[in-house]
């Protein structure tokens, strides 16, 4: 089982100031991607025989998804820096003793509903006080259509929540779903459920998000193809019934957790850094398009392929910023980088507007509101608006909020946690945010590799 779960009530929320620095300057690795690490993990257990995974981000996240891998039977473990995984092979997942805990991490819990749905065995999930306020409909609704059975806690909203069971099915009915939502993770759910049934699951997706199941489904050699139909829709589908053969993977550095250290140095004067051997798969790569479009300085060195991911070396140096408007579809691939980009955007010269980032507030916390209320607080001119904010930011000087102020809230949400890390970098003053412990589910060593850069 995972450990105990972070609640707001009762936590052990440690709070942590950031002050100004000096450049940041040296070469450095941040943690492995969270999205490859939590499918490496799961199509692992699904492979007959062993499996190695290096890189491997062991962050939080990823330990809960590990953690209820094993609890159905996969035998997972760490040597060195490598960890092995013996899967059950596909429809061999076996029933758990107990309630299954995902403390803050969607993307398990999401991801894992559609792997046990088409498994003859019946899981009860649960997570922490962020977790269990995010909508699971969108995860239920296409699995109840392959026959699944879900009871779910309904919110004050009406919302299906955790705590959840889902009773699986096998053979459960193979569908045909378009996605109503840009997300990888309902999209991934169904493609994970489809592996053990019958006949052919296709998911038809109108906008484009993180590729990162399509890729690695083929690679562990599933039989599953990709095509654009006249929409300009992506249609994935994948033939049932599957064998897995266990692979060898390497898990590159995650571009949303490179995005601090990256924003940190474009704000900080006098800043030259290198973030080596990050993903820079466009369905992920956003928000360096976005940051290069304001004047940032980013180079990316080493362009090579690494397990079927482009990855590069991402040079930076300080820069001047100029606000834009963000295009609504380019929300996709930088969709856990908006809390830094705000942070970007405050510090820019003139206005950044953003749209359509509705699914923000259904992540770990409502991140349009944290974040308008914490800039808010540290003197920004910023506007909350439905779908977006709206930042005129300070042209470069330092932000006016200071250690006078409460200390900035952070909800359980580790973006939020270190966007404001980074914000106190080029505040006048310092500031303070009431939890550093968030980052822990993403970017285990965070605060030490930031302090990292500036001795
Ligand atoms: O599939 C994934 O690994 C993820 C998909 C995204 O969520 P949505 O599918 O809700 O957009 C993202 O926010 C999350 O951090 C990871
Ligand atoms: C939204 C995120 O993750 P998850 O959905 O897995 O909790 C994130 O990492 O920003």
């Amino acid at each position: 089982m995972t450990s105990k779960p972070k609640d707001q009530t009762t936590s052990g929320a440690k709070p942590a100031s950031f002050a100004p620095v000096g450049p940041l300057t040296g070469q450095i690795t941040v943690p492995g991607d969270k999205s490859i690490s939590h499918r490496s993990l799961i199509l692992s257990a699904l492979a007959i025989g062993k499996s190695e995974i290096t890189g491997l981000l062991e962050g939080e996240d990823v330990l809960a998804t590990a953690a209820a891998l094993r609890a159905m039977g996969a035998k997972i473990e760490k040597k060195d820096t490598v960890w092995t995984v013996h899967g059950v092979g596909v429809g061999g997942l076996l029933q758990p003793e107990t309630a299954i805990d995902l403390g803050n991490s969607g993307t398990s819990v999401r991801l894992l509903m559609g792997l046990v749905a088409s498994h003859d065995i019946s899981v009860t999930f649960t997570g922490d006080a962020s977790l269990s306020k995010r909508p699971m409909g969108r995860v239920i609704d296409p699995l109840s259509q392959m026959g699944v059975n879900f009871t779910a806690r309904t919110s004050v909203d009406g919302k299906a929540c955790l705590p959840l069971t889902v009773r699986g099915l096998c053979p459960a009915v193979p569908l045909e779903y378009r996605l109503p939502v840009a997300s990888a993770q309902v999209k991934s759910a169904i493609l994970l459920a489809g592996l053990n049934t019958p006949g052919v699951t296709r998911v038809i997706e109108p906008v484009l998000t993180r590729d990162h199941s399509e890729t690695m489904l083929k690679g562990f050699g599933a039989d599953l193809t990709v095509e654009t139909n006249k929409e300009g829709s992506r249609i994935i589908s994948l033939i049932g019934e599957a064998e897995l053969s266990p692979q060898k993977i390497k898990v590159p550095g995650d571009p949303s957790s490179a995005a601090f250290p990256i924003v940190a140095a474009l704000l900080v004067p006098g800043s030259d850094i290198v973030v080596e051997n990050v993903g820079i798969n466009p369905t992920r790569a956003g928000l360096f398009n976005i940051l290069q479009q304001m004047g940032g300085n980013i180079s990316f060195k080493k362009k090579r392929a690494v397990g079927g991911e482009p990855v590069a070396d991402i040079h930076v140096k300080h820069s001047k910023l100029t606000g834009i408007d963000v295009p609504a579809d380019i929300a996709p691939s930088m969709i856990d980088e908006f809390p830094i980009l705000f942070i970007a955007s405050a510090l820019a010269d003139g206005t950044t507007t953003t749209s359509g980032l509705h699914e923000l507030r259904v992540k770990e916390s409502d991140r349009l509101h944290q974040m308008a209320t914490g800039l808010g607080l540290l003197g920004v001119d910023v506007t909350e608006k439905e779908d977006g904010l709206v930042i005129t930011g300070s042209g470069g000087e330092p932000l006016t909020g200071g250690k006078k102020i409460k200390p900035i809230e952070t909800a359980l949400d580790h973006r939020i946690a270190m966007s404001f890390a980074v914000a106190g970098l080029a505040t006048a003053s310092g500031l303070t945010i009431d939890d550093i412990t968030p980052a822990e589910t993403s970017f285990p060593g965070f605060a030490d590799l930031m302090k990292e850069l500036a001795s």
